[in-house]
This record gives C-alpha cells, sequence and structure tokens, in this order.
C-alpha cells in the first residue's frame, strides 16, 4: 500500500506515455514520485488509441490483400469479417502490448507509488484531492492527463460515436459516415472502406489530412475517392444527426451553400482532441484552459513555475513520441530546475491509411515560406523497383533541403511502408547527415528505403546544378 499521506517531490496526474516517461526519469533522477492514474496504466495509446487502431489497421490491410490474391495465382473466396472476432483479436494484442509495457512493475522496481483512486483534482496549486478522498502534496506536480474526443455541439450529436468507441458497435456497419479527416478519422476511413462498408468523410478544413504536406494530402484523398469514399472536404459545417424510424440515422450536412441529408447506421465524430481538464480544478491551481489546452512554455512550465502540463494536455505534438519526449524533459526541468526542450522538427508521424502516410520536419509550404530558396526533390514510387514488384506503385518520397547547408528540413512520404522510410530519414537528419552523404548511402535490394538514395541524388542534382 502507497504511502500517500507524505509530501512527495513529484506528482504526476496521468500514467499514459508522457505520465509514464516523466515518472520514471524523475524517480531516475532521485525524486520522490507517486503517480494517480483513474484508469488503466497505458493511456490512450494503448487501450484505446494507437494499438487498437493499428490492429485494425492490419485487419484492413488483410482483407485487402486477401481479395487481390487471385492476382498471384492464389484462389480464396470473397472474405468477409466476422466483427466479432476482430474486435477480439484487437483485445488480445492490446493485451499483449500491454503485458509487455509493465508500466506497473516499473514504476514499483522504481519505487514509484501508483495510487488508482480515481480521478486528481487541484485543491490548491501544491494539493491535488482524488475521488477517494486522499489528499496529497507535492513539490512539482506533472498534468499528463491527456485528451479526449470531442462531440460537435451540434442537435443529435449523442447520437454518434466516437473513437474510443468503435469497438463496442455491435456489428459492422453497412454506412458509415466519418466526421473529421484528421489522423484519426482518415484511418478510421480506410478501416470501414476496407471491411466493406458505404463511407462518407465530411469536412470543414479543405483538405483531407490538413496537418500533413498538402501533397499527402492529395494522393491519400484521391485513393480515398477511387476507393470508392465520398470525400466532401471543405464543407460549410454539420447540421444535426436524428435518429429516423427505421433506426438509422439522417446526417444533415451544408456543402457549397446547399444542404444534403444521407442515411447512415454509424456516424464517427473524430472532430478533435481537447485536453482531459473539466474536472481537474485547474483554477483552483492559477491555471487557465486555452482553446482546449493547457498553455505551458517551451520547458513545459505552466504559469505556475512548479506545474507542467505534458503530451497531449498541452494540446501540441499530440504523438507518443513527442509525450514521451516532453515527459521525460519536464521531469528533469522539474527535479533539476533544467531547461530542457524537445527537438519538434524531429518529431515522425504517419498513419496506417490506403496508402500510409508519413512526415517530418518543414512541409514544403513551411519551407518555402521561411526561404524561398530551399530545394525540393520528389521521387514517385513507380520508380522504385520493389514499389513496382509488389504492385504498390502509388505514392513517393519528397525531400526538402536547405540549399546552402544541404541539410534535410522536412521529408514527406505517401505509399507503402511510408513510416519507416520517414523514420530511416529523420535518423539522418538527427544525425545532422547532408545530402551529399545521404545521396551515397547504399540501400539494400530491392527495398523501399531505396527512394532515400534516389531523393538524396535527386536533391543534390537540384542543388548542384544551380
Ligand atoms: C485513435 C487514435 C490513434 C492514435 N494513433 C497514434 C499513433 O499511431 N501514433 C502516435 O504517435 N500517436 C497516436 N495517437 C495519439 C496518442 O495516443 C497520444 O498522443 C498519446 O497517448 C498521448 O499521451 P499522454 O500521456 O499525453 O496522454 P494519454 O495517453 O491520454 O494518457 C493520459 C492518462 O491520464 C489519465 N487521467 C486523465 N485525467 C486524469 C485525472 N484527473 N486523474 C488521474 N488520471 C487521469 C487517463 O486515464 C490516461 O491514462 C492516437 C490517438 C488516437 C485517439
Ligand atoms: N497515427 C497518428 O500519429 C495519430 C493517429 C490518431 C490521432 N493522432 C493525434 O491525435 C490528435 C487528434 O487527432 P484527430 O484526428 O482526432 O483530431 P484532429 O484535430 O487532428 O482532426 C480533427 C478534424 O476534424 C475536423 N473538424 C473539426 N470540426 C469539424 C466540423 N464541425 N465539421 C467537420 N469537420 C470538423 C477538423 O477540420 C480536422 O480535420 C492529433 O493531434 C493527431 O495527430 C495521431
Amino acid at each position: 500500500m502507497p504511502d500517500t499521506s507524505a509530501h512527495y517531490d513529484v506528482a504526476v496526474i496521468g500514467a499514459g506515455p508522457a505520465g509514464t516517461a516523466a515518472a520514471l526519469r524523475a524517480a531516475e533522477l532521485g525524486a520522490r514520485v507517486v503517480v494517480l492514474e483513474a484508469a488503466r496504466v497505458g493511456g490512450t495509446c494503448v487501450n484505446t488509441g494507437c494499438v487498437p487502431t493499428r490492429v485494425l489497421a492490419k485487419t484492413a490491410r488483410l482483407i485487402r490483400e486477401t481479395r487481390h490474391a487471385d492476382v498471384y495465382g492464389v484462389e480464396v473466396r470473397e472474405p468477409v469479417i466476422d466483427w466479432r472476432a476482430t474486435v477480439a483479436r484487437v483485445g488480445e494484442r492490446v493485451d499483449r502490448v500491454r503485458s509487455i509495457k509493465r508500466e506497473a512493475e516499473r514504476f514499483a522496481e522504481a519505487g514509484i507509488d501508483l495510487v488508482h483512486e480515481g480521478r486528481a483534482r487541484f485543491v490548491d496549486d501544491s494539493t491535488l484531492v482524488l475521488d477517494s478522498g486522499r489528499r496529497i502534496t507535492a513539490s512539482s506536480i506533472l498534468i499528463c492527463v491527456g485528451g479526449h474526443s470531442r462531440r460537435l455541439p451540434i442537435p443529435g450529436s449523442e447520437l454518434a460515436t466516437v473513437p474510443e468507441e468503435v469497438l463496442a458497435l455491435p456489428v459492422l456497419p453497412r454506412r458509415v459516415a466519418v466526421i473529421g479527416a484528421g489522423n484519426t478519422g482518415a484511418q478510421l476511413v480506410t478501416v470501414f472502406n476496407s471491411f466493406g462498408s458505404e463511407v462518407t468523410l465530411l469536412d470543414v478544413a479543405p483538405r483531407v489530412l490538413m496537418a500533413s504536406d498538402a501533397s499527402i494530402s492529395d494522393v491519400v484523398s484521391h485513393s480515398f475517392a477511387e476507393q470508392g469514399v465520398d470525400v466532401r472536404t471543405g464543407i460549410d459545417g454539420v447540421d444535426r444527426l436524428a435518429r429516423t424510424a427505421d433506426g438509422t440515422i439522417a446526417l444533415t450536412w451544408r456543402e457549397a451553400g446547399k444542404t444534403s441529408t444521407r442515411d447512415v447506421d454509424v456516424v464517427i465524430m473524430a472532430t478533435g482532441w481537447p485536453a482531459d481538464v473539466e474536472d481537474l480544478g485547474l483554477a483552483n491551481a492559477g491555471i487557465e484552459v486555452v482553446r482546449s489546452a493547457i498553455p505551458a512554455d517551451q520547458y513545459f512550465r505552466t504559469i505556475v513555475p512548479h506545474i507542467f502540463a505534458v503530451g497531449d494536455a498541452n494540446g501540441r505534438d499530440m504523438l507518443v513520441q513527442a509525450a514521451q519526449f516532453e515527459g521525460e524533459a519536464a521531469a528533469e526541468n522539474a527535479v533539476l530546475g533544467a531547461n530542457r526542450r524537445t527537438p519538434h522538427h524531429l518529431l515522425p508521424a504517419g498513419g496506417f491509411t490506403d496508402p500510409d502516410y508519413a512526415g517530418v520536419g518543414l512541409t514544403e509550404q513551411q519551407a518555402r515560406d521561411r526561404d524561398p530558396s530551399c530545394v525540393v526533390a520528389t521521387v514517385p514510387y513507380s520508380r522504385v523497383d520493389r514499389a513496382v514488384i509488389d504492385d504498390r506503385e502509388i505514392g513517393f518520397l519528397k525531400l526538402i533541403a536547405d540549399r546552402r547547408r544541404e541539410l534535410i528540413l522536412g521529408a514527406h512520404a505517401v505509399g507503402e511502408n511510408a513510416i519507416e522510410v520517414i523514420q530511416s530519414v529523420t535518423t539522418a537528419m538527427a544525425a545532422g547527415v547532408d545530402v551529399s552523404t545521404l545521396a551515397n548511402v547504399r540501400f539494400a535490394y530491392p527495398t523501399y528505403s531505396a527512394v532515400i538514395g534516389m531523393a538524396a541524388r535527386a536533391l543534390l542534382a537540384e542543388v548542384r546544378e544551380s
């Protein structure tokens, strides 16, 4: 039983990727640490986010490949999804990943107290109270509470399914509307489209995957349309959801000044990810929430210097790799009084749509806005032997470099293995590898990574030509 009556050096609220990394680092630095977790350790990523989504993406891939197996002389019957078995498989894989993460055991080994007594909230800037009534005081408090999905404030929004609820659907829906074409919505489009559902995608943004390089949005959007998804970006807004007499949902939206209604079985709202702060009592600590997130400086300090906001809670890079990095940096800043930052330009990210996409660093637009003389080279997958061998010719790798220093500023890929390709470029960027060194790296044959060497050589030619 943890001794929580005493004062701690560091209290961490939330045991997702941010809280786990922060607590372990703070303990490593010799601090007395307590972690307060309301639900399952591991947070969104392993329990309801990345891991379940990735298992669904694998299932989607399997069914697509099976459908095309006849091209290779493999005769199979038209595959169908057994939704209950699919959901069970996700649960089984989530448990397996949880079993290798072992957060609770790692906390115990590090001497960290883990308290599961409900949700924590601030009483004042150094005191937290749990649902159980227990009070905890700490010299530094790291808010690692993550976020949650957002229902649009429209009539009937309670009829929608939010991403965390998708696996609770009783049956595979025949007609699905996905509202929100960010990373979450786009991946769910591919999952349900591959599973055979009719999919409509709606977004007020002018293109899908607004945070990605525009050329990636073009390819993904075009592929969605080719696969039969009704892609509607740049709509004026979603008006309402209503249950019809036959039990379906009538979804009404406005587009180009016209109102349209479509009957669907399920509406998935993937329309953003506000910080989980509603019952956190932040006002008692003197902290204000701005645009659904907790403002923090580059060292993750909030307006109250001994309180830090880390991971999804600060609303910046909502990624596991960011949460972990930020957690470690914030722990060092809290325990050592240091001013450690994290390299946001070296955070690769991507998603498992069909085709996959990924990126790191500046988009072409961002790079050109900063320096119009930057160099850009794009190599289509149709020129990569391995992509042709595998019949995966859709896609490209784009590299963006600083003309004078010949260093990579950004890389964006769409197509097979995009995330692994971008990861290799990230490694080169982190090591400060220049374009000419990258152009001389040998890549095994036949690999998708070979596209990196091809793009680097194209960049070099561009730099040397001008
Ligand atoms: C569908 C989906 C797919 C995703 N896929 C990817 C991916 O492939 N790659 C990637 O990098 N990122 C992905 N993400 C994003 C990733 O999951 C998050 O960026 C990451 O989990 C953030 O970590 P965190 O520790 O900040 O928050 P979380 O993981 O959300 O953890 C917060 C923890 O705090 C706890 N908590 C909240 N409030 C309180 C309280 N008051 N008291 C006590 N405990 C509290 C919660 O129970 C939770 O365990 C995905 C997200 C979603 C929704
Ligand atoms: N593979 C990954 O790395 C991964 C996967 C999922 C989520 N995430 C992260 O989690 C966070 C949340 O992702 P998300 O996709 O849930 O949210 P998001 O905020 O990234 O995207 C929400 C989308 O909903 C749209 N939208 C908002 N209001 C709307 C309205 N009224 N009508 C129609 N469309 C509307 C927005 O224009 C936007 O495109 C992001 O930071 C994301 O990067 C990462």
